[in-house]
Order: C-alpha cells, then sequence, then structure tokens
C-alpha cells in the first residue's frame, strides 16, 4: 500500500519516510513536510473553491470563489469533482449547483484567458452534469453571466431569485460564449433571443430571462444533443471560434479595458484613498455656457435630479440653449432614456440666468473652457487635434482625416467634433495663448513663439463659418444647429487658397501617416504626461480615453494600442516625425518612452521606469 502513495514532498517519488498525511485537493506529504504545511495548509484550504455539503437527500455545490464566483481552474476542479461525489452517492437524488456570497458565478475566470489553459474546461464539466442521472438543478442569484449561464443551461433545471441577471457578456470582451452557449441558448430561448443576448451582451432580468424559457422553473429541460441541428459539430465551431477570437488583438484589449476600470477605482493620494474618501453631496450646480457641450452638460445634470443654474451672457445665446435642452429631455424621454417624471422635473430644476450672483451659493460648476496646456485629456489630446489640422494644410481634406480616423475606431472624425464644439472655441483657445504671449497673429502666422502655427481655423472663424451652429465649418450642415455634415467645397477652395498664399506645396497623404500623426503624437504626450507624474499609471490615460473621447475599446486605449504595436516601432516613427517637424514640440520623443522601447519592457512594468534614476 505504501508504495502507492505518491509524495508531494520536494523528494517526490523517492520518498520513503513511510508516515503520510492527506490534504485537500488529493495530496499526500511525508510527515518530514509537515512544518512546510503549517505554513502552507491554510492556503491550500484556501484554493478549495467549491463546498460540497449533502442535505437530506440533495448535494448541494456551492461555488465559493469571491468576489463574483468566477468559474477558475480551482473552481472548474471543484465541480467536476462535486458532481462525480454526487452521482456516486446513493444517498443524493439531487445535485444542487450554486454561488456564495453576493451571486452564482459571474463567468470564466478572465484573469486566466492570458494563461496556459488548464483542465478541466468547462464543456466538458457541463456535459457531465448533463449526463448526470440525478437532477441538477442551478439556483441562481445574483449574476448569471458567461459561463455561469452556461452551467446553468447545462443544468436540467434553473430556478432563479426575481433579482438575479442573466446574460453573456462576452462580446465586451471581444469574445462569444465558448462553453456551448452558442448552442444551448438559441435551443432554449429561440433564435432572436439569443441572437440579441450574445450580441448585444446585455444583462436579463430573471423574469424577463423566463418568459424566454432560459430560466426554467417548473419542467425538466434537459437539453439532448440529438436535436435537428448537429450538436456535437456546433459545439466544434464554437470551440473553433472562442479559441480564435481569445488568441485575437481585440479581445485582449478588451480584457484589458475591463481590469483598466477597475484599476483606476483604486486611486491614493497623499490625504487619502478610494477606502477613505467620502462623497459630498451636491445640491445646487452651474453651467457657464450655453453652447452644445454646457447644454449637454446641463442635461447628464437634470437626468440625474440635480438643480442647475444655466449661465450666459448673451440673451439669444441662453433661449438657444434652453430650447436644445429641452428637445435633448424630449427625445430622451421618448427614447426611454430617462422617465417620463424625470423629464417632468427637469423643468423645475433648471434656473436660466445672466447674473453671476446666482452662482454665489452652488456646490459645483464644471470647468468646460480647455486650460492652457491641459491636465491629461486635454494635453493629450492638444497634439491630436493640431496635427490633424497640419494634415490639411499639407494635402489632406478635414473629410478624409475624419473617414480614416472613423475607420480606425473613433466614433466621430475630429473635424466633425470641431465643428460640434465650435470653431470659435478653437480660435479663442489660440488667441487666449497669443495674448499671454504677447503676440497678435493673421492668417499669415506660421510660427508662434518658434513653433508651427497653422491659421486655417482662424479663417473659417473669420468667414462666420462656426460649425454646426451656424450651419457650416469644416463641413456643410442642413440648417444652423443642424446635424447631417456635408462635404463642402467650399472648404476645399478656403484650404486650397491658404496653402497657395502661404506658398505651400500640397501632397497626397497616405491613410498610414493620418493614424500615425494623430495617435502616435498623442501617445508620445502620454508617456510624458507618465513621466510627469500627472497619471500614475497607464490605465489611468486609458480609461480616460475610453469614457472621454470614446475610443474604441476593442483597442484598449492609447497607451495599451502603443504597447500592440510595439513601443519600439512606435519610437521609431516619433523620432522619424519628429526629424521632419522639429518645429512641433510635440513630436519631441518622450525619454520614458525612449527607456521602455530599448528594454522591451511589459505594460505592466513601465511605471517602475516612470520616474527617478531609471528614466
Ligand atoms: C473550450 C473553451 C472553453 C472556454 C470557456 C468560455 C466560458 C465563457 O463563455 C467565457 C466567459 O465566461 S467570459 C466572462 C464573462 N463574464 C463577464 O464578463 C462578467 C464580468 N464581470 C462583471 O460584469 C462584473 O464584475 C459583475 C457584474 C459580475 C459584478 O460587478 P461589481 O459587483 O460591480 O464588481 P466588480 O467591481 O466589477 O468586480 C469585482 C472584482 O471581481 C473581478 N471580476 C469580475 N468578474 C471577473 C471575471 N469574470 N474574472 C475575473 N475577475 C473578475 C473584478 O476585476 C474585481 O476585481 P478587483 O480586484 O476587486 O478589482
Amino acid at each position: 500500500m505504501r508504495s502507492k502513495v505518491v509524495c508531494n514532498c520536494r523528494l517526490g517519488s523517492k520518498c520513503r519516510t513511510g508516515v503520510f498525511i492527506s490534504v485537500p485537493l488529493r495530496s499526500t506529504f511525508c510527515v518530514g513536510t509537515s512544518y512546510i504545511l503549517a505554513v502552507k495548509v491554510s492556503y491550500i484550504v484556501a484554493v478549495i473553491m467549491v463546498d460540497y455539503k449533502v442535505q437530506g437527500s440533495f448535494a448541494i455545490l456551492e461555488v465559493n470563489n469571491p468576489p463574483v464566483n468566477a468559474l477558475s481552474h480551482a473552481v472548474r476542479s471543484g465541480l467536476n469533482d462535486g458532481i462525480e461525489k454526487a452521482s456516486r452517492d446513493r444517498n443524493v437524488k439531487a445535485v444542487i449547483v450554486c454561488g456564495k456570497g453576493a451571486t452564482f458565478p459571474a463567468g470564466a475566470d478572465i484573469r486566466e484567458f492570458s494563461k496556459p489553459k488548464k483542465e478541466p474546461w468547462l464543456p466538458e464539466i457541463g456535459h457531465k452534469m448533463e449526463k448526470c442521472e440525478k437532477p441538477v438543478i442551478a439556483a441562481i442569484h445574483g449574476t448569471c453571466l458567461g459561463g455561469g449561464l452556461e452551467i446553468a443551461l447545462f443544468c436540467h433545471y434553473r430556478i432563479a431569485l426575481k433579482t438575479a441577471r442573466v446574460g453573456f457578456p462576452e462580446v465586451q470582451l471581444g469574445l462569444l460564449p465558448g462553453a456551448a452557449g452558442t448552442q444551448r441558448l438559441p435551443r432554449v430561448a429561440g433564435l432572436q433571443v439569443a441572437m440579441d443576448m450574445i450580441s448585444s451582451g446585455r444583462h436579463v432580468l430573471a423574469t424577463e430571462a423566463k418568459k424566454y424559457g432560459i430560466i426554467d422553473e417548473l419542467c425538466l429541460k434537459a437539453v439532448k444533443a440529438s436535436v435537428d441541428f448537429p450538436y456535437e459539430k456546433g459545439l466544434e465551431m464554437e470551440t473553433e471560434f472562442f479559441k480564435q477570437l481569445l488568441g485575437s488583438g481585440q479581445s485582449k484589449a478588451q480584457q484589458y479595458a475591463f481590469f483598466a476600470e477597475r484599476t483606476i477605482a483604486r486611486w491614493e493620494m497623499p490625504n487619502g484613498n478610494y477606502r477613505t474618501a467620502v462623497a459630498k453631496p451636491v445640491k445646487s450646480t452651474a453651467v457657464i455656457g450655453a453652447g452644445t457641450m454646457g447644454s449637454g452638460i446641463v442635461v447628464c445634470l437634470l437626468s440625474a435630479g440635480i438643480p442647475v443654474y444655466l449661465m450666459e451672457q448673451n440673451e439669444k445665446f441662453l433661449n438657444n440653449g434652453l430650447k436644445m435642452i429641452k428637445s435633448i429631455m424630449e427625445g430622451s424621454v421618448k427614447l426611454g432614456k430617462v422617465s417620463p417624471e424625470v423629464g417632468r422635473k427637469a423643468a423645475t430644476l433648471l434656473k436660466p440666468t445672466m447674473n453671476y450672483n446666482d452662482l454665489k451659493d452652488v456646490d459645483l460648476i464644471p470647468v468646460l473652457v480647455k486650460t492652457c496646456r491641459g491636465f491629461l485629456a486635454n494635453r493629450m489630446h492638444g497634439p491630436f487635434g493640431t496635427e490633424g489640422t497640419f494634415l490639411v494644410e499639407e494635402g489632406a481634406l478635414p473629410s478624409q482625416v475624419d473617414r480614416v480616423m472613423e475607420d480606425f475606431g473613433l466614433p466621430i472624425g475630429p473635424f466633425k467634433v470641431r465643428d460640434l464644439s465650435g470653431v470659435d472655441i478653437a480660435y479663442k483657445i489660440k488667441q487666449e495663448v497669443a495674448k499671454l504671449l504677447g503676440i497678435k497673429t493673421t492668417l499669415q502666422t506660421r510660427f508662434m513663439n518658434g513653433e508651427r502655427y497653422c491659421a486655417l481655423n482662424d479663417r473659417l472663424f473669420h468667414l462666420g463659418r462656426l460649425g454646426r451652429k451656424t450651419g457650416k465649418g469644416y463641413y456643410k450642415y442642413e440648417k444652423a444647429g443642424g446635424k447631417i455634415a456635408t462635404e463642402d467645397s467650399d472648404v476645399t477652395d478656403i484650404i486650397e487658397k491658404h496653402c497657395k498664399e502661404l506658398g505651400i506645396q500640397r501632397r497626397q497623404i497616405s491613410s498610414q501617416e493620418i493614424v500615425e500623426r494623430m495617435m502616435y503624437s498623442c501617445i508620445n504626450e502620454g508617456f510624458k504626461i507618465l513621466e510627469d507624474g500627472i497619471a500614475v499609471r497607464p490605465e489611468d490615460i486609458d480609461v480616460c480615453y475610453l469614457y472621454g473621447f470614446s475610443f474604441p475599446r476593442y483597442l484598449g486605449g492609447p497607451m495599451f494600442y502603443a504597447n500592440q504595436i510595439g513601443l519600439q516601432r512606435v519610437y521609431e516613427r516619433i523620432c522619424y516625425y519628429h526629424e521632419n517637424f522639429p518645429y512641433s514640440p510635440h513630436w519631441v520623443p518622450s525619454r520614458l518612452l525612449r527607456k521602455l522601447a530599448a528594454k522591451s519592457v511589459p505594460m505592466n512594468e513601465w511605471m517602475a521606469y516612470a520616474t527617478g534614476s531609471k528614466l
């Protein structure tokens, strides 16, 4: 007997101690190892993540992997062992699968996606559950998502609390359900519902899910492998697609974005941190400026039920803003974005004013005006906007730049954004800077304070082309305040006239150059922001971009995108543009980037090089 025992001490099979102890996880150690176990046993016990209990004739498999009971390798092993044990136990008549704490499993453990794959895999466990001769019941509460829902779909019965939510959010991670979800959900809920849930990733309340038949309280709904559609083949294909997606850059970026959003919430400041901070109540607010952006912010505040003063110096602009706010609120109610009650209350919460005195007691005034160099998002976006204008001055058209950047993944191109926020805003910011420097610019100005300057925007401003609000800017619109941007040959004429007057030879500009100059200039600034300690990690910058500029989630954020391209390549191209455009300081390569590129430092170690001696 003794010879069959495999000891897990350092000697392994050569261990001849002869006295053994068993610990959970089916490991056996000789007593000589007990001093190590005394230290390690708590760790070993902690990785048992499925509690197996028998109550009456029920075996209960309770997943215990806080906080969301993700289906990690230890959980999968626990479920696998549990279902086998329950099948063997004659006293057990039925099996219940559930989650301890806040939720039923909320999906596969995303952190494991970047590690080597370990068996048992979810479909294997699911099939074992399905084939179990005793009824297997999923008892669902909290969020039953992704792999969690797939496990539930393998069970013979699903019961749920009314408050439970189910869904397949894999699409938000650049994936599709990979444990038979695409095969089983259509059979249970119908093709249309399955397509909607899988492609939108939305969470469905248990009450709605019950309607679809996903949560099946009463009848046994064992899904047979042999239905009209060849299930085995379907499963094989699903696995293949899942693996392809898992290896894709898109999925990696979306997984990164998922964790980045959570990482940035754990902020630390010298005088407090995310654990100790207490939110201050905001009872009243004010927004200064009733333009497109100001009105949008007012709508957000009103939708949250917060009273707001709308301040304008000009009565006409104030009335236009009020009209815009009313129309957006009405639209939001129609689209179901806010309830009719919130819509009605909004009118009583909004106080238009032209008197600054009214604002003296408000708790919060959002800053809409771009500060000089900006802080993080605006600072990084400065070079982005500037390069766009330079590209147009050199030979591109605004519509070309917009199209390329929209193809890249931005929801709206930079020149459409400028028309939206107002050509006059960009003009006034430049004028403020010029005033500070004691410089007067003209339409012929090509340098300001030794830096390249492009007066194209100034030309549009002086022609009254202020953007959407005047019905024309870099595009023309169907009316003042219109939204449909159309290319305008007048703009092409203005650009060509500008270049002719300044003796600029226009040239063909490739899409690659547009993407590189727009993106790499702001990425370079991003590295300088890390160097300056303005952001404490690249995730801060990326999440700002995901939320502030709707940067495509499937690219993770500009810093993650740079990492995917390869820092060496990004650095070389920045040096190339610096050589070609020496009068644009945003092309001076970041020291941090240079260092990281030379050493091929992985992204999670960048910050060790961001300050001090390593830089
Ligand atoms: C043959 C091939 C087999 C392939 C099998 C494929 C299986 C399947 O189809 C694929 C999946 O399931 S894909 C997955 C599909 N499922 C999803 O995409 C669900 C993703 N999760 C969520 O949407 C939200 O977390 C909940 C709504 C569950 C809870 O929201 P909340 O109450 O506001 O909580 P919170 O603040 O958000 O998170 C708390 C902590 O938990 C962490 N964490 C969370 N989920 C994790 C996970 N799956 N993993 C790891 N960790 C996860 C999170 O990082 C945070 O950690 P921190 O260290 O404290 O920062």
